[in-house]
């Protein structure tokens, strides 16, 4: 389990993480979700001891980081800055790692075929591609066997079929019963991976709740109908927990209808044979839950698309 108590990080006169609380359970994928500059690497950086929280603590197994006596085979780390020495083959990058944390070779074997480099295992470092480079970083992560596993980004620069393979990874890495913090920006990849989500903004804890739980919070399943009666559905549709409205942007043909489900609406109008020409359950997904959640601490901004041609 990690646990961080009011972790704070100041740089100068800025405060990028501030006063976050949290908890990381083990058995389920979390997700450590934020806009860039948000403090997510410093943040990860402070649980592996590598930065110093200018307040507050964090544990890992109940205890801080930097007292491990053999990190590695308790926390198991990728992190976006690594200093892998490039003239090494990956084989004794991960035979050096293994040897100075008294972890048996037959570990090194063992990760590299895991992340899918036996073939490549006596190239040097410095040949990889960035992704062959996030395996080998994931492969060190796991080389310790550790029960929890830290991982900023994993997913950078991996083809489909790594994003693939880093899923179903840390899905049962998180089935054995490890615990598994994992960020990144990819939405729809963490709503498939993670269960848990911690998502800050500007260094402040946003939301630390369920992946479900932020969709339905952001306006949950909805379903969407065109009918030429819009208006009398809409009344045969009123009852308690029933909502509906317009669908933004579509004429008043269309209506949102939160709180009944497809069949419902099918058997009121089918009851009063009101005609439809659409009935389509909607869900908010999760990286539209996530932009609502986080649209006031977004620090970097895409300026709007330029429209028409310059004068
Ligand atoms: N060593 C440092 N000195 C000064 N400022 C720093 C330092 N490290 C990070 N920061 C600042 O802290 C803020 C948080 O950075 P951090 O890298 O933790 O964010 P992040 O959420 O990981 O962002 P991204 O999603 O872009 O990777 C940023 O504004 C960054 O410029």
């Amino acid at each position: 389990m990690i646990r961080a108590y009011e972790l704070t990080k100041r740089y100068g006169d800025r405060t990028v993480v501030q006063g976050l609380d949290f908890t990381v359970r083990p058995g389920h994928v979390t997700g450590f979700l934020g806009p860039n500059g948000a403090g997510k690497s410093t943040t990860m950086r402070m649980l592996l001891g590598l930065d110093a929280p200018t307040r507050g603590r964090s544990t890992i197994g109940g205890r801080d980081y930097t007292t491990h006596p053999a990190p590695l085979t308790e926390v198991g780390a990728l992190l976006e800055a690594r200093s892998v020495h490039p003239g090494l083959t990956a084989f004794h990058h991960l035979t050096a790692l293994a040897h100075t944390h008294r972890i048996p070779r037959g570990r090194v074997e063992h990760v590299l075929d895991l992340a899918g480099l036996t073939e490549v295992a006596d190239r040097r470092i410095k040949g990889f591609s960035l992704g062959m480079g996030q395996r080998l970083g994931i492969a060190a992560a796991l080389l310790g066997d550790p029960a929890t596993l830290v991982l900023d980004e994993p997913v950078n620069g991996l083809d489909p079929e790594g994003v693939r393979w880093i899923r179903g990874l840390l899905t049962s890495l998180a089935a054995e019963g490890r615990t598994v913090l994992v960020s990144s920006h990819l939405m729809s990849e963490m709503a498939l991976t993670a269960d848990h989500l911690v998502v800050i903004g500007r260094g402040r804890l946003l939301a630390d709740t369920t992946v479900d739980a932020l969709i339905r919070e952001a306006g949950g399943a909805w379903v969407k109908v065109v009918t030429p009666r819009a208006e009398a559905l809409r009344t045969l549709l009123a009852g308690p927990g029933v909502r509906t409205g317009p669908v933004p942007d579509a004429g008043p043909d269309h209506l949102a209808v939160h709180g009944a489900d497809a069949a419902r609406i099918g058997r009121v109008a089918a009851t009063h044979a009101i005609p439809l020409h659409e009935l389509t359950p909607q869900t908010v997904s999760l990286e539209q839950a996530f932009m609502d959640l986080t649209r006031e601490s977004v620090e970097y901004r895409t300026p709007a698309p330029l429209t028409g041609a310059p004068a």
